[in-house]
């Protein structure tokens, strides 16, 4: 019997069934963020998939481009350059290992921490043209994320229709972004042609909405509500991907649920480029449903389904999760809370 041994540098790295050429999922909603019925069509995604895809957007070519161009420098650079910026604890350049508990995956990644509409003194900078490319492209981030936010809000009845898109954008918001690099892994593929590298595990993202961009390697899969069928994402560089995060979900009380999602290494000759923004919340931001969607329901008034919690609390306890644990598990409320009955009266109940 011939044992085949994963090459050293992937031994603590899983490996996932490489997708088939026509895995690709082709119901993925598409969103005109302009276009007539946007808000309801913003919330039907959010609600069947916690996923979708933006066309049509106002984001210039250029200022994707010059981000990209720098984060495909950045990364050809040697390693003692890149390592001079990590080791991504918690923000800079990170190499395979991915948060501070155990998990890995075939890619490396700058991770940077946003202070309002720029790049934080918290994240050092490689360079002043890569600083220029991420303020710029945060900005259009920014605004992409105020648009999505206001359509669930306007699409869920809630007001004003702000709510939601000032916790992302205010001064105090916690925002990240992370250029992800996933190169190919030629010999993998050759030792066992059917499996292909974790590149980022199975995950919920913590903040309350992610947009991911990326070039035209494929690679992204996204778990499907329905079933839970995990089906691959056909790439397309000229969308953006809106992703529901886990507070989206406790503010709308489950009705938006955050989607999992991961990375298949699986192109044998070219490399997957990502840019993720994430978009969260001031640390001491209240986290819980929003009154208008726990209004009356018939007789009942509706409960919250998870304990109350801030942004801060969440991202305490998120940062010593590994990637594929349920970070909501622990907030959702076993009983419901005692609901105030009607004061017993000693009088005859009237006619
Ligand atoms: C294993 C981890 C990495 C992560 C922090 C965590 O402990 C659990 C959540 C992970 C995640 C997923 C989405 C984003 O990529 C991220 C930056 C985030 O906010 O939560 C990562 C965290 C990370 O890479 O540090
Ligand atoms: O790189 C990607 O395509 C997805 C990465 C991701 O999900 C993340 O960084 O949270
Ligand atoms: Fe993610």
């Amino acid at each position: 019997m011939v044992v085949l041994a994963k090459p050293p540098a992937l031994e603590h790295i899983s490996l996932l069934r490489s997708p088939e050429p026509g895995d690709y999922f082709e119901g993925i909603p598409s969103v005109d963020l302009a276009g007539p019925g946007a808000a309801r069509a913003v919330v039907q995604a959010c609600e069947r998939f916690g996923f979708f895809k933006v066309v049509t957007h106002s984001v210039p070519a250029g200022v994707v481009d010059r981000l990209e161009a720098e984060a495909v420098r950045f990364f050809a650079s040697p390693r003692a350059v890149k390592d001079a910026y990590g080791h991504a604890s918690p923000f800079g350049y990170g190499n395979k290992r991915i948060g501070r508990n155990g998990d890995m995956g075939w890619l490396e990644y700058l991770l940077l921490a946003i202070d309002h509409a720029s790049l934080s003194k918290a994240s050092p900078a490689p360079s002043s043209s890569l600083r220029d490319a991420v303020n710029e492209y945060v900005g259009a981030m920014r605004g992409m994320a105020t648009t999505v936010l206001e359509m669930v809000a306007e699409g869920l009845g809630v007001s004003p229709r702000g709510a939601l898109a000032e916790m992302v954008t205010g001064a105090a918001s916690d925002q990240l972004l992370r250029l992800n690099h996933y190169p190919p892994c030629p010999l993998m593929h050759d030792l066992m042609p059917n499996c292909s590298p974790t590149g980022f595990g199975e995950h919920t993202d913590p903040q309350l909405v992610s947009i991911l961009h990326s070039n035209s390697t494929a690679g992204l899969q996204v778990a499907l509500h329905d079933g839970g069928h995990w089906v691959s994402v056909p790439p397309d560089p000229t969308a953006f991907f809106v992703i529901v995060g886990d507070s989206l979900q406790v503010l709308t009380n489950g009705r938006l649920r955050s989607v999992k999602h991961r990375v298949v290494v699986a192109n044998r000759l070219k490399s997957r480029l990502s840019m993720i923004y994430f978009g969260g919340p001031p640390v001491e931001q209240r986290i819980a449903p929003l009154r208008e969607l726990l209004g009356r329901d018939g007789e009942h008034s509706e409960q919250s389904m998870y304990e109350e919690f801030t942004w801060g609390d969440y991202k305490k306890a998120a940062y010593r999760t590994r990637l594929a644990d349920n970070r909501l598990a622990p907030f959702h409320r076993r009983q419901p809370p005692p609901v105030a009955m009607p004061q017993a009266s000693s009088s005859p109940p009237s006619p």
